[in-house]
């Protein structure tokens, strides 16, 4: 079976400014990261704050361009013409941590969430209506939502409209980046619980880019451990997870589990 996305040798390097007047040091964030992702699987990447898994995520979604390597999505090289095309964009989704950031403060949920619907599908303004209401009622908000701006509404709920835009016009693969990072505890579990619905309902196929252990326990088939731009571990099922073996893996598992 072919690969639903497939990372291939991807480098990535940045230039770092430095105090002398010429001379600009590259600082490698990703270095040689290969692997394959299949329709309906959830990939969890977990690694300390910056290991490089945003840059990743970043790489993934074509938002960065890699020194070297490809990111090929149903075969096709994302960062090359052909991969720019709004048929290859529509499938490829993502939720990012920062919510608030992520939208237009002037525009109301029925706006933000119409923004791919208007992008990638042309629909009537009665259809684009009824979407939109089925959306809020897959990610728990009600009719009440429609006409709100972001401020007048929770982080929770603005994150659960995020989610709405991502899976709008059903991609075929949604990138979350720190997607429940900065909700409150209980608000994180709802969420968790949502997306774990929505998976089993839409057979998502995606990759949890987090720091937190807990949350690819609960969401994800399998994880990878990264560490300064390399993918050091790779556990799959997720139910082996007690059997890591780099250390800096089996720290992370001990940080969440206190054994
Ligand atoms: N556009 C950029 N230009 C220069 N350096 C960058 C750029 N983007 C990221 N970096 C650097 O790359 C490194 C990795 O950042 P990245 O955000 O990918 O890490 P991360 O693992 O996602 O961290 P966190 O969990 O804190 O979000 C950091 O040192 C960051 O400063």
């Amino acid at each position: 079976m072919r690969p639903l996305l497939h990372v291939d040798q991807v480098k990535k390097s940045f230039l770092q400014p430095n105090q002398k007047l010429f001379g600009r040091k590259q600082n490698h964030i990703i270095r040689d990261v290969s692997f394959s992702l299949y329709q309906g699987e959830c990939l969890g990447i977990v690694g300390e704050s910056g290991s490089g898994k945003s840059t990743l995520g970043k790489l993934i979604l074509g938002l960065e361009k890699p020194d070297s390597g490809k990111v090929l999505f149903d075969n096709i090289d994302i960062h090359q013409r052909q991969g720019r095309h709004l048929t290859v964009r529509k499938n490829i989704s993502a939720v990012f941590q920062d919510y608030h950031a992520s939208v237009n403060p002037y525009f109301t949920v029925e706006q933000i969430i119409a923004e791919p619907i208007d992008i990638y599908e042309k629909l009537s303004s009665a259809m684009k209506k009824e979407r939109i209401h089925q959306l809020l009622e897959q990610v728990g908000l009600n009719s009440s939502f429609y006409h709100r701006y972001p401020h007048k509404i929770s982080g929770g709920q603005l994150q659960r409209v995020c989610i709405a835009r991502a899976i709008a016009c059903a991609p075929k693969f949604i990138l979350f980046d720190e997607a429940v990072s900065s909700l409150d505890i209980s608000v994180q579990a709802q969420i968790l619980s949502l997306l774990a619905q929505l998976q089993q309902q839409l057979n998502l196929t995606s990759i949890f880019i987090t720091h937190d252990l807990t949350t690819v326990t609960y969401l994800c088939d399998r994880v990878m451990f990264f560490y300064q731009g390399r993918i050091i571990e790779h556990i799959n099922p997720i139910s082996n997870l007690s059997n890591v073996k780099h250390a800096y893996s089996k720290q992370l598992l001990q940080s969440v589990l206190g054994f």
